[in-house]
């Protein structure tokens, strides 16, 4: 599979690595805004986008309009997500975003559905949700800790949106943290005044981001449409 990297920085290059593994080729490297790039005059089974809030949306959508499928893993750009949707509908394309590929974090999402259905109706336990990540991290809080308080929200018809640290009744509170190394803590606590019942899960490295991306990337290429990672992982779950 011929693979154009949008972004290479930690994670492009990680990508870079477990897919050479996987016998794929890199055949694109960008950096910067992909305009600079004649994308018709290079061979490319699909696009990896991990890069910045600020240039995702535009270079997916560029990247749809020529007809190369994607895969995004930049968070902070979500206010864009249908609107790139409706592009890559449009323009006959595909697209998978996530805001986590790791197959832990995939397990984890399940986990935390299936927690909240059992939690909504106890009301003396309160939930909050803690994410831990490196210094360079330019968005906050996660967007995986998004997707967390997201699954949460649509179990629980008493919890209405989430709020960065103070939130009322109605909200879940999300602290985020910024700790040099830390390649991606997320918390969800329950507490009550009898006990703590709380569900984790550490990446020891950005490995398990990296191979859910190449897998995704590997699932997507001869597809057309807008997908998630559950479905790539969907026999896993059954
Ligand atoms: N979904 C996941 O599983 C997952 C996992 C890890 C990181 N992330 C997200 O991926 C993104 C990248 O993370 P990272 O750790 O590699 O960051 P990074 O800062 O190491 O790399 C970002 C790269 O984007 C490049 N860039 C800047 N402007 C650009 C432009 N206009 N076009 C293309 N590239 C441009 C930079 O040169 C840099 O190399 C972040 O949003 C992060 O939150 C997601
Ligand atoms: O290193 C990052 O940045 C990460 N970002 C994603 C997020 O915002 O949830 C996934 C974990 C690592």
């Amino acid at each position: 599979m011929k693979i154009a990297l949008l972004g290479y920085g930690k994670m492009g290059k990680a990508i870079e690595e477990i897919a050479a593994n996987r016998g794929h080729e890199i055949v694109l490297r960008v950096s910067e805004d992909i305009e600079s790039y004649n994308l018709k005059e290079i061979e490319i089974d699909v696009a990896i986008d991990f890069s910045v809030p600020k240039a995702a949306f535009k270079n997916i959508t560029t990247a749809f309009k020529n007809k190369i499928p994607v895969v995004s893993g930049t968070t902070g750009w979500l206010d864009d997500y249908e609107k790139a949707t409706e592009i890559c509908k449009k323009e006959d394309a595909a697209f998978i975003y996530a805001s986590n590929f790791s197959i832990g974090v995939n397990v984890f999402f399940e986990l935390n559905k299936k927690l909240a259905q059992m939690m909504k109706g106890l009301q003396d336990y309160s939930v909050e949700i803690e994410e831990i990540h490196h210094t360079q991290k330019l968005d906050a809080p996660s967007g995986t800790a998004i997707s967390l308080a997201q699954q949460i929200i649509s179990e629980n018809p008493n919890k209405k949106g989430w709020q960065l640290d103070h939130a009322d009744k109605d909200e879940i509170p999300v602290h985020a943290k910024r700790i040099t190394d830390v390649h991606g803590t997320h918390t969800v606590s329950y507490k009550s005044t009898i006990d703590t019942i709380e569900i984790m899960h550490m990446a020891h490295s950005r490995q398990g981001f990296a191979l859910g991306a190449v897998i995704a990337a590997e699932w997507l290429k001869d597809k057309k449409g807008v997908y998630t990672m559950k479905d790539v992982l969907s026999s896993l779950f059954e």
